[in-house]
């Protein structure tokens, strides 16, 4: 009797509740083995998967064990095609993944094969968000939340879909169309809030940062990251033309977060006009910076800027890794960054004081190195309106053209790094390449129009591009290996005790020896891989997963610069590959 009264309650109790998920479940997604939770695996962007089944002595016999093709390969606007860079989200036996048009697909991955349990597709305008977004049809994935789906759409707008059913709960405007904002990060959800970082650098935006209430659908806060007049960092646009209006600063990437201190953080990416330096006078903050901020209020805490007055477009968004050293003199809690700009940064997260840095590119000709003490290229110079780093490279009116290295896709891109806590090694997929910079003056007061670019000149790609995987010893700051690869790193990499993948825009994923980046595997999936690939356990097997399909910026804009990539056609699929 008493038994069958508890199946009873058991079967009315709220069948979700017990995968409902809360800031706790997100504070403890690194110990949580056989998830995915969130972006970054955990709030810190470790990508480090503690699962060792598939591991150094097995990796030869990693198979693939089921793909499924999922949609979104249609074009719009600009672009003749979509791809897929986003980061899987895996909960209990299920997968939440995105295309780049910002349709989500739940996948039931418990049958030893993938089954589509439902597609929300959000109707994304194509031909005006194709026709705004600089860098391809791109949505890199989305976030959990009680027992919803929270994503983004390339047009502005957050979605919350019912995890079970499939259904949209709301959607919020959050981005402006009629000003070029579009959406391609990831949303980063803690505290029942969802933090958005916006798209539209090349455009003319004035970038931000925006906190939703995720109970009440409404906005906390928004950060500019481009000071309005009178505000701290204004004085840093020193024109009389108000470039800050049109100051960039977007912010692409989805950020990290310390519990400890309640912080956010954040990278800020090109001043606009691009290229064009002469136009914006000062240091243009908080662009090319990373921002520390109070999660509850959005306000600043600290700044670090790696790139003043930047000539060369050095985005800094990429995404501050969150690593704690046992020191001498207590804990060193450490902020990771891997710029564009060729220099792997450590900042101490607590200060933004600059802690060491260090170049993990072979070319780098723009300056001549970091200051030791601040991290500021060594030809800075505070008191110039102007920063001429190194000038036979540095674009400027009178000296048009140039060649740059790093190219100013980088040094490495949004594509994600991975961090081994065991090994304290850091692994930066590395584009290795230089390009020619045109300088061309920009119109002052522009009277923009949605999608049209506001850029100083552009580059182009006469040299050829490779790529390497570059391990950081993060106790000396010392590069200790690197893995050369015959095409640049545009999708990122993941962490296993033993072993790391990344996937190569020609569709090879390989796996590689954690300490010595000797290469172990790799499989030809046939379509270009930019996404980052991810470990999970599904009934306690582990799996590797990546998504595939031709997409980002580099067909459009960079292709030259590989023509062995030329002939890689669209497409979207899933693979998932696992050890017997
Ligand atoms: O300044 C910006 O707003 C912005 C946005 C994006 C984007 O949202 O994808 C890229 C860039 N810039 C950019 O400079 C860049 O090289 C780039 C590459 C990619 C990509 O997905 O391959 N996106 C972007
Ligand atoms: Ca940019």
């Amino acid at each position: 009797m008493l038994a069958a009264t508890s199946a009873l309650v058991l079967a009315h109790a709220p069948a979700r509740a017990g995968n409902d998920v809360t800031q706790e479940t997100l504070l403890k997604a690194d110990s949580d083995t056989s998830n995915w939770i969130t972006y970054g695996r955990d709030l810190s962007a470790h990508r480090y998967s503690p699962l060792n089944q598939i591991n150094r002595a097995n990796v030869k016999n990693l198979k693939v064990t089921w793909t499924l093709q999922l949609g979104g390969v249609e074009g719009g606007g600009i672009w003749s095609h979509g791809g897929l860079e986003g980061t899987p989200i895996i909960q209990d036996g299920f997968m939440y993944a995105t295309d780049g048009w910002g349709s989500v697909y739940k996948i039931d991955m418990q049958k030893g094969h993938g089954e589509l349990v439902w597609k929300m597709d959000p109707k994304t305008d194509h031909d005006w968000a194709g026709a705004v977004a600089c860098c391809g049809v791109d949505n890199r994935g989305v976030a959990l939340w009680g027992d919803q789906v929270i994503s983004h759409t390339l047009d502005g707008r957050m979605i919350a879909t019912n995890k079970e059913t499939g259904e949209i709960l709301w959607q919020r405007q959050i981005a402006d169309p009629d000003k070029s904002e579009s959406i391609t990060a990831a949303p980063l959800v803690i505290k029942d809030m969802a933090i958005t970082g916006v798209a539209g650098g090349e455009y003319g935006v004035r970038g931000w940062i925006a906190a939703t209430d995720l109970n009440t659908h409404k906005e906390i806060w928004r950060t500019y990251t481009i000071p309005a007049k009178g505000e701290p960092g204004s004085e840093t646009w020193k024109d009389s033309y108000n470039a800050a209006a049109n100051g960039g600063g977007a912010t692409w990437v989805t950020g990290t977060y310390d519990p400890q201190t309640n912080t956010l953080f954040w990278g800020v990416g090109n001043p606009g006009p691009d290229w064009d330096h002469e136009f914006r006078p000062g240091d243009n903050l908080y662009s090319d910076s990373t921002l520390a901020l109070d999660a509850d209020t959005g306000k600043l805490k600290w700044h670090y800027q790696y790139t003043p007055n930047d000539a060369f477009d050095y985005d800094a968004v990429s995404e501050s890794v969150l690593v704690d050293l046992p020191g001498n003199g207590g804990k060193q809690r450490l902020s990771l960054a891997a710029q564009r700009n060729g220099f792997a940064y450590a900042l101490d997260r607590d200060t933004g004081k600059f802690l060491w840095g260090l170049p993990f590119v072979k070319q780098l000709n723009w300056t001549k190195g970091l200051d030791p003490n601040t991290g500021k290229p060594l030809e800075y110079d505070p008191k110039l309106d102007v920063q001429i780093y190194q000038a036979a490279v540095t674009p400027t009116r009178a000296n048009a053209v140039s060649l740059i290295c790093p190219g100013s896709m980088g040094g490495k891109n949004w594509t994600p790094s991975a961090y081994n806590p065991d090994l304290k090694l850091w692994y930066i997929p590395v584009i290795e390449s230089c390009n020619r910079i045109s300088n061309k003056e920009a119109p002052k007061n522009p009277k923009l129009k949605p999608g049209e670019g506001f850029t100083g000149g552009g580059p182009t790609d006469p040299v050829k591009i490779t790529g390497s995987i570059a391990a950081v010893d993060v106790t000396t700051g010392k590069l200790v290996a690197k893995h050369e690869t015959e095409f640049p790193q545009l999708g990122g990499v993941v962490a296993t005790p033993e072993l790391i993948f990344a996937g190569q825009p020609d569709g090879e994923l390989i796996a590689l020896d954690a300490k010595s980046l000797e290469k172990l595997w790799s499989f030809q999936t046939g379509a270009g891989l930019n996404a980052p690939p991810i470990s999970f356990a599904v009934n306690g097997k582990q799996y590797i997963a990546i998504l595939a399909g031709l997409g980002g910026a580099w067909d459009k804009w960079y292709i030259d610069g590989t023509p062995g990539l030329r002939k890689i056609q669209p497409g979207s699929t899933l693979y998932v590959f696992s050890v017997d």
